[in-house]
């Protein structure tokens, strides 16, 4: 395999979007060793449960575990604690819990993986949903300015608290590499290769252009989960990645 396409594959995040543990493993088994992590969502967590995470775990595959957690500081570390034992390898809050709230869940997540004496996993934040548009952030939400400034905001505000990156759209690669430097991890949903449909997805870029700005990882879901064959589908997302390499 040339190098691109295993740099591909390490970069490809696939979204188990789905809502029984037959499901979700019925895809890892299909994709595993194609794709470089899986994320585990509040649709399979909350449906299948935590032990979604371990047993994915055990079969040796890499998990992001995208909860976006969002409450008070004290909440959201006890609730981190309690998420640094299943041995996901990323977890996420949400940036616009502010800073006391970012630090209070790095510090659980240290402290509980500590305890058991296991990596903790990496903490990142969510900026502003890919979903948003500046429409509906300055228009229904009510936010002042323009929602990449915002986010490259909040991305320092998430690396100022000691996170080690941010989910952002691909349209904000490059304001979020000059403002936080080249190891700050960008993990971008909003990928729709040009044959698949956007749906409620807004800030969107294609996988050869999120790899062209440089994203650390492109999250994907319904193109190729939703697809008739999603081996085939996360085939032809590899190869439209190699392309921007
Ligand atoms: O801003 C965000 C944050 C998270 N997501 C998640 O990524 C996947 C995308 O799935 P698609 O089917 O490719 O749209 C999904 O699990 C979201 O919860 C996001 O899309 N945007």
């Amino acid at each position: 395999m040339d190098n691109k396409m295993q740099l591909a594959k390490d970069k490809l995040i696939v979204a188990l979007d789905v809502d029984t543990i037959e499901r979700a493993e019925a895809l890892v088994k299909q994709l595993n060793g194609t794709v470089g992590m899986f994320k585990v969502g509040m649709q399979l967590f909350y449906s299948a449960g935590p032990d979604i995470v371990r047993r994915l775990k055990e079969q040796g595959v890499k998990v992001f575990l995208d909860l976006k957690l969002h409450d008070i500081p004290n909440t959201v570390g006890q609730a981190a604690k309690a998420l640094a034992g299943l041995g996901a390898d990323i977890i996420n809050v949400h940036a616009s819990g502010g800073s006391a709230m970012m630090r209070a869940a790095a510090e659980a997540l240290q402290e509980g993986a500590g305890v058991l004496n296991i990596p903790a996993p990496k903490l990142i934040s969510v900026t502003i949903l890919t979903s948003i548009d500046q429409n509906t952030f300055s228009g229904e939400i009510g936010l002042p300015g323009d929602i990449k400034d915002k986010v490259r905001d909040w991305a320092l505000l998430t690396k100022g608290a000691g996170l080690q990156g941010v989910v952002c759209s691909p349209r904000e690669i490059e304001i979020i590499r000059e403002a936080c430097g080249q190891e700050f991890e960008i993990i971008t949903p909003g990928i729709r290769p040009s044959w698949s449909v956007t749906g409620d997805q807004k800030r969107i870029m294609t996988p050869a252009e999120a790899i062209g700005l440089g994203a650390s990882y492109l999250v994907v879901g319904r193109p190729i989960t939703g697809a008739a064959d999603p081996f085939d589908a996360a085939g032809r997302v590899l190869v439209e990645m190699t392309e921007g390499i």
